[in-house]
């Protein structure tokens, strides 16, 4: 996340640090969503590599154990089947990661409320990013959970042209736009939309902008969970 604020440690209870084993250690690559007890959202370009994969939850520094960490293996990996590591305008960037067991909930451990299906958010909708991502572009990951304010930019200004053009759909969400942004470590982690008094995972993190993560007038894109909640009950049962 470039620019925001480190986040109140668990205050994004269902954020999940999804990590890859290198040797003895385990790197944190991704982010993603707690959904069910044994289930995690995050995007397909996070997995669509043969790694052993790792699930966090309850978890706030990257580099300390604060004792509310639960560690997690992922026991099978479902990437929508129209994904195309190739053409990520296409979007369908979304995966679920069924987990070898289920999480205890708790206070730092919470699901996150999905949207209801087809649910479009209007231009300026409040919505916050959440992520272990660069922090400026190129820079280092974060250790510590961070958040930042990017509302919604509707569709019809983000495909406009000088934003994204024809580069994102309408199954895509945009955000941001300004100073603050996703960057890289932060894909497969949540776009938090305020609904009535409570926060829904309205987007999976995606992708931005190849020259800067928070280059002005390309918001950060991200996986509309509306669009995709027949294929995750299908998965899910
Ligand atoms: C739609 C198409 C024109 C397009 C394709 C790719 C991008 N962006 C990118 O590729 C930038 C590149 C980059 C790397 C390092 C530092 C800064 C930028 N990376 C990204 O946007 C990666 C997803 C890449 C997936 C590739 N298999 N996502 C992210 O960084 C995140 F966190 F924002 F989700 C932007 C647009």
């Amino acid at each position: 996340v470039v620019g925001g604020e480190v986040a109140r440690p668990n205050s994004w209870p269902w954020q999940i640090s999804l990590q890859f084993q290198s040797g003895s250690n385990y790197h944190h690559t991704c982010g993603g969503s707690l959904i069910r007890r044994g289930w995690v959202m995050t995007a397909a370009h996070c997995v669509d590599s043969q790694r052993t994969w790792r699930v966090v939850v309850g978890e706030h520094n990257l580099n300390s154990n604060e004792g509310r960490e639960q560690y997690v293996s992922v026991s099978r990996v479902y990437i929508h089947p129209n994904w195309n590591r190739n053409q990520i305008s296409n979007g369908y960037d979304i995966a679920l990661l069924r987990l070898s067991n289920e999480v205890t909930l708790n206070n730092y451990v919470q699901l996150a409320n999905l949207p209801p299906s087809g649910q479009v958010l209007n231009h300026n909708h409040p919505c916050y990013i959440s992520g272990w991502g660069r922090t400026t572009t190129g820079g280092n990951l974060s250790a510590q959970l961070k958040q930042a304010y990017l509302p919604v930019v509707d569709h019809n200004t983000c495909s406009s042209s000088g934003w994204w053009g024809n580069s994102v759909r309408n199954t895509m969400v945009c955000a941001g736009g300004g100073k603050d942004s996703g960057c890289q470590g932060d894909s497969g982690g949540p776009l938090n939309c305020q609904l009535s008094g409570r926060y829904y995972v309205h987007g999976v993190t995606s992708f931005v902008s190849a020259r800067a993560c928070n280059e002005s007038r390309k918001p950060t894109v991200f996986t509309r969970v509306s669009a995709y909640i027949g294929w995750m009950e299908n998965i899910m049962g």
